[in-house]
């Protein structure tokens, strides 16, 4: 996307590009585009993203929680909303034709990675609100290039299996979502001293780097050693 220099946005997104392109070269989202990743994988990526979506959610309903007036409180309820039944209800379908219950879907035990993700960014939700977008921010937004990106590629949307995920994240709806974050990401940002800055920055960093390891842990099929 098109992104102007000068909001924090942009400071955001340049800072921590190398990481993103990094996760676009990683073989789980290459074989997904071409057509060719293993069933098995992208299940166990699906039930892990599950239990993430659970935990990923809350950062919307604290985001409600934090917020300055009633129009940003009404949005996040909308984020909340879609992420409960929409995103995930993109996974219980999926689950349902791999014959794989919601309770299972449910059970999921968290790996590591999935772990290291979801509670680094509660943690960080305990702070500001500028701290939680800041945190949530690289999922919305990561995905909404993604999908994008994978939506123009040549028979990437003829795919039986993926063609759903690529929609969803190609979508109008999900893409004005990852807008109102971004621009309530620059708004939350204006005069706040460098120190928060950097201490948003940070989180960004390392949400980043928590997606890129989310996609290399679905890879591996990661497990935990007992
Ligand atoms: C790990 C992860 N990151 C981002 C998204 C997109 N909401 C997701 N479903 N899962």
């Amino acid at each position: 996307m098109i992104h102007s220099e000068g909001r924090f946005s942009d400071r955001l997104y340049r800072s921590t590009h190398e990481v993103w392109e990094r996760s676009h070269r990683h073989p789980f989202l290459i074989e997904m585009r071409e057509g060719t990743l293993d069933p098995g994988r992208f299940i166990y990526y699906l039930k892990q993203d599950y239990v993430y979506l659970i935990d990923y959610a809350k950062m919307f309903a604290i985001g409600g929680l934090k917020s300055p007036d009633l129009e940003t409180m009404v949005k996040f309820a909308e984020l909340f909303h879609s992420t409960l039944n929409v995103e995930m209800e993109l996974h219980r379908q999926y689950a349902e034709r791999f014959g794989v219950t919601r309770e299972e879907l449910e059970k999921t035990r968290p790996s590591p990675t999935t772990v290291a993700y979801t509670k680094y960014m509660l943690d960080a939700a305990q702070g500001s609100l500028a701290e939680v977008v800041a945190s949530l921010l690289p999922c919305m937004w990561s995905y909404r290039e993604i999908g994008t990106a994978f939506a123009k590629f040549p028979g990437a949307l003829d795919h039986p299996l993926f063609k759903e995920w690529i929609l969803m994240y190609s979508s109008e709806e999900f893409g004005a979502l990852t807008d109102w974050c971004i621009g309530l990401m620059d708004r939350l940002a204006e005069g706040l001293p460098e120190r928060e800055l950097i201490r948003l920055e940070e989180h960004f960093a390392t949400t980043s780097k928590l997606e890129y390891l989310f996609w290399d842990m679905a890879y591996r099929q990661e497990e935990w050693p007992i």
